[in-house]
């Protein structure tokens, strides 16, 4: 069974006040993601979804850059699983499985409980663009590099960006602009388009500006927190009419948690929130 020290190259730390730092680690290759890392996203948000020590995610990269995405010498990923001796429509459907497994290793920080705050320098590329687009908030420093770069490697992006970020920004005309062009765009064009949060003059700022607002979130109901990321995925995917009738029904058994209570009692009197229990 997968553990968080188990992981090769993920480090995960749980850095107190229910808060945890997830750092991709594999600094020599700019976190270029090879299948064994592409694995243990998945792996490591699966394990932090039912944590109930965790309650905000922090994700950040080690070294020069955050992700220069898919790991270019790892050879052929979309061959996997297949042989030589099949047909094509063998082999094209181990291509489909490849994609599918990919994209749902990233799925599970989207639908991870928790929410996950994302801090990005240097370069975000392909597949890490993929992936910040799967987190719930985006902050970059200011010497932060984008890149849709799939297509000038010769495919259309697969693992999430065209799906997500036309949702993220709510602009079909710059995503299509930096997707089709695959050029590189700085941190301050990504903000002014939505992608980000907050632009950080350096890196050291952005962390210690992230930790401090993962700590008040982790503060906060776990009830209320992972409650309001659940609904607002989930009106993200459907309409408004259908995501009225879900959050009314699960508010029939989220209202009655003793939080509500708590949470409101503190707020009544401005003191500062009470502990929560573990969720
Ligand atoms: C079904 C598939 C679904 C997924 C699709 C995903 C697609 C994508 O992610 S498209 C984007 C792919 N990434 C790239 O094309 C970037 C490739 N890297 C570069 O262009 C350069 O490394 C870069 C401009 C980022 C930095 O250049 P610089 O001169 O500063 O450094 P380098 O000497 O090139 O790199 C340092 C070492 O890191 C290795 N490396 C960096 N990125 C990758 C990568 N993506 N894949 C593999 N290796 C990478 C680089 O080879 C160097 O290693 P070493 O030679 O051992 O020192």
């Amino acid at each position: 069974m997968t553990s968080y020290k188990s992981l090769k190259f993920l480090k995960v730390e749980n850095v107190g006040d229910f808060v945890y730092k997830v750092t991709l680690n594999r600094p020599e290759k700019y976190n270029a993601l090879n299948l064994e890392i592409w694995g243990e996203i998945g792996d490591c948000f699966k394990l932090i979804h039912d944590d109930p020590d965790c309650r905000v995610v922090i994700l950040q990269g080690e070294g020069k850059h955050f992700c220069t995405g898919l790991d270019m010498s790892s050879g052929s990923v979309l061959g996997m699983g297949s042989s030589d001796e099949q047909d094509q429509a063998r082999k094209s459907r181990a291509t489909r499985r490849n994609v599918e497994w990919m994209q749902r290793q990233f799925t599970y920080v989207d639908d991870c409980s928790k929410p996950v705050l994302l801090a990005i320098h240097g370069y975000c590329m392909g597949a890490g663009v993929d992936l910040a687009t799967a987190c719930d908030i985006r902050y970059a420093s200011k010497d932060a590099v984008f890149s849709v770069k799939e297509v000038d490697v010769g495919m259309a992006a697969d693992i999430g960006t065209l799906n997500r970020l036309p949702k993220i920004v709510g602009n079909q005309s710059w995503v299509k602009d930096i997707s089709l062009s695959a050029r590189n765009f700085p941190a301050g064009e990504a903000f002014q388009f939505g992608f980000l949060s907050r632009v950080f003059e350096n890196r050291e700022e952005m962390l210690t500006e992230v930790s401090k607002f993962a700590k008040l979130l982790a503060l906060k109901s776990p009830i209320a927190v992972q409650g309001t990321k659940h609904i607002l995925n989930y009106s993200r995917d459907h309409n408004v009419h259908d995501s009225l009738t879900y959050v009314a029904t699960w508010n029939m058994s989220q209202l009655l948690t003793e939080d509500v209570f708590k949470a409101g009692l503190a707020s009544m009197s401005k003191k500062p929130p009470p502990p929560f229990s573990k969720l």
